[in-house]
């Protein structure tokens, strides 16, 4: 079983996307989940690009990661000399090679590129650093001359070669075999950049490794230049799927994608690969009644929720069937017969055809009515009033009173903003650790008195989550009270499992 192994570029090509732009503490967070996840490599930054890019480089080169620590240069002696200033272990040099970015960029003859190459490895390996060397555009250049420019290297003492597809314009078959022509040319460890302008990053990566790719330079939430370069998680789990190693700890792939979202604020698509919210959600029901005997049936298989540390989710919605919904129920504890189910599959349906995301209290309020139980009087939580102060002079402060299992509780808290401060007076109030994993804020109508649409998903201690939305004028209001109908109904389900 070969061991391919992984370089990561979140912090260097994946903070060159437009929008993204991470201060050294949230670099070194970053740096510290990357290396915790087990890649080999992390490119940091471009040391020469700015003061702080160049500190933070040298802080993450410090914190003494198990990963090899890289920073970028062009073939230009200060750059080079900034990236070894800031003590990294490889210093990644490239230089434009297609006839298009030579012409418009470097302006230079074959030659003059080949030598400034050959002088730039030179440069770095005689302060001992170890040297990767990038041809940019490698895709679009033509093989004889990049034969040749990464032999010159290869004699010039270069560690590893990288065969960048900078425009994403490569197309698996095409890579495999240009893959294959330079391993048989060269006798330096091959790593490849792919980019993902035609959706093919992770293909084309994997079609390298095919052809005997050592090393493979990867994004985590595939973020980077335009469309972005190949997903971590899409590559890793491939690469795992197909046989290959690599010393990524999966469990820890959801965990970091979430990181990296919060902290560059660029949100992925519930249907991303791997990490995204619903990549082991089932809401069909001819889907749900097979993942419910045995998951197999409609996911890959090979990899399962858990070993990437995400979680598998039977949802409700329009398109669901009667296995689902009545083993939904059952876990909450309710007792549905054959009619009763049928009754409620169909009123679920109804809500769906009118366009409405179905949450599980949507169901859970159907269950009730059709079921004829009553829910008030179960409640967990009754509040009876709600203070929430914000304003340019003070700090964001929410205050509940409330009954809580039969007790009378006052809580307060404060938050970034008046909704924070609210969730946060009712984790109080629990005395439990409750999760917001999940906030939609949509307006449903227009104006400044528009109605506002507040979607939630709580999440517990154990794991356990609920889905609930409410509707006001008042967003703070609108939210509280989604917070407030989640919780309750998710402390009810555990109740009446127990
Ligand atoms: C495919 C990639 O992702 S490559 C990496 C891209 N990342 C970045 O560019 C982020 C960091 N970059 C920066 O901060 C700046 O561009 C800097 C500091 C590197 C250079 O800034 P400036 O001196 O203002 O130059 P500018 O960015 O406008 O133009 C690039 C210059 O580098 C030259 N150049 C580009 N690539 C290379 C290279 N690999 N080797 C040598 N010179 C190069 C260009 O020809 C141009 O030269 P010129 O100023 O003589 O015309
Ligand atoms: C510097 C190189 C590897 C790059 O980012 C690209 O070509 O896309």
């Amino acid at each position: 079983m070969r061991t391919i192994k992984v370089f990561d570029t979140t912090l260097r090509d994946g903070e060159q996307m437009p929008g993204v732009s991470l201060p050294v503490n949230y670099k070194i967070q970053i740096a510290k989940q990357l290396d915790k996840l087990g890649v080999d490599v992390i490119e940091a930054g471009f040391p020469s690009a700015s003061k702080g890019e160049f500190e933070a480089v040298k802080e993450i080169a410090n914190l003494g990661l198990n990963a090899k620590i890289c920073g970028l240069a062009r073939v230009v002696k200060k750059d080079i000399d900034q990236a070894i200033k800031a003590d990294v272990d490889i210093v990644h040099v490239f230089i434009p090679t297609s006839k298009i970015q030579v012409e418009h960029t470097i302006k230079k003859t074959p030659d003059e590129i080949v030598q400034l190459s050959v002088d730039a490895v030179e440069y770095v390996k005689s302060h001992g650093v170890e040297c990767m060397f990038s041809a940019m555009d490698a895709t679009r250049t033509e093989m004889d001359f990049l034969k040749r420019i990464y032999k010159a290297v290869e004699e010039a003492g270069v560690d590893i070669i990288n065969v960048p597809d900078t425009v994403g314009i490569a197309t698996p078959f095409r890579f495999y075999d240009m893959i294959k022509k330079l391993k048989e040319h060269l006798n330096v460890p091959i790593d490849v950049h792919c980019h993902n302008d035609f959706g093919l990053a992770t293909a084309n990566t994997y079609a390298a490794v095919l052809a005997g790719a050592d090393e493979v330079q990867v994004t985590v939430n595939g973020l980077g230049e335009r469309a972005g370069n190949a997903p971590l998680e899409e590559v890793v789990a491939l690469l795992y799927a197909e046989g290959f190693k690599t010393n990524i700890r999966m469990e820890y792939l959801v965990e970091t994608s979430r990181l990296v979202e919060r902290l560059t604020g660029v949100k992925m698509p519930p249907n991303k690969p791997i990490v995204g919210e619903n990549a082991f959600s089932h809401e069909s029901g001819i889907h749900a009644h097979g993942v419910l005997k045995d998951a197999r049936t409609f996911e890959p298989g090979i990899i399962t929720p858990e070993m990437v540390g995400h979680k598998r989710r039977i949802v409700v919605g329009k398109h669901a069937g009667r296995h689902q919904i009545k083993k939904i129920l059952e876990d909450a504890g309710y007792v549905v017969d054959d009619e009763k189910l049928s009754i409620i599959v169909q009123k679920v349906k109804e809500l769906g055809d009118k366009g409405k995301k179905v949450t599980d209290l949507d169901l859970f309020a159907i269950a009730e009515s059709v079921l004829g139980e009553v829910s008030e009087k179960d409640r967990i939580i009754n509040v009876d009033e709600v203070t929430v102060l914000t304003g340019n002079k003070i700090t964001p402060t929410a205050v509940i009173n409330a009954e809580v299992e039969g007790e009378r509780k006052v809580t307060s808290a404060i938050g970034v903003g008046p909704v924070d401060a609210t969730f946060k007076a009712v984790t109080e109030l629990l005395g439990r650790k409750i999760k917001i994993t999940e906030f939609r804020l949509d307006a449903i109508t227009g104006g400044s008195d528009a109605l506002a649409n507040v979607y939630v998903t709580v999440e517990d201690e154990d794991g356990e989550t609920f889905t609930a939305r409410s509707a006001g004028a008042d967003i703070v209001m609108a939210s509280f009270d989604a917070v407030i109908k989640a919780v309750n109904y998710l402390m009810l389900k555990k109740k009446r499992k127990k």
